[in-house]
């Protein structure tokens, strides 16, 4: 799934997706996920981390950085809902 408009950041999306937690607009995925909780990410999490693998082996270049946009983004959805900011992370790379 593509979506438009201009390219962000990894910070810019999780200013993006903290907002939207904060005002939950309608039709939000953001939200429904946060709504389902830790558990149903960490599935989607998982899931994603294997699309990332089997693009990376079976698929072009173009296909997996797609996939691991996706699991950037549930990894986000991860970290807001545990209330981790991306400072809680960058300090161990
Ligand atoms: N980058 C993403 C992003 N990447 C992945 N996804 C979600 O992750 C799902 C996984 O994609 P797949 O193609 O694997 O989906 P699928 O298996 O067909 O879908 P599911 O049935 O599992 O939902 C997508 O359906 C989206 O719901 C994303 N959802 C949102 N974003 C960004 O987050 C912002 C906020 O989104 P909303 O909260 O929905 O407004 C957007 O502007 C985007 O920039």
């Amino acid at each position: 799934m593509r979506y438009p408009g201009a390219v962000k950041t990894f910070d810019q999306l999780y200013a993006e997706l903290a907002q939207k937690a904060e005002t939950r607009p309608e039709g939000s995925g953001t939200v429904a996920a946060l709504d389902a909780g830790v558990h149903q990410i960490g599935k989607k999490v998982v899931e994603e981390a294997a699309e990332v693998w089997m693009a990376a082996e079976y698929q072009s270049d173009e296909e997996t950085a797609e996939e691991i946009s996706q699991l950037l983004y549930h990894l986000q959805v991860m970290m807001i809902a545990k209330g981790i900011a991306p400072e809680d992370v960058y300090k161990y790379l």
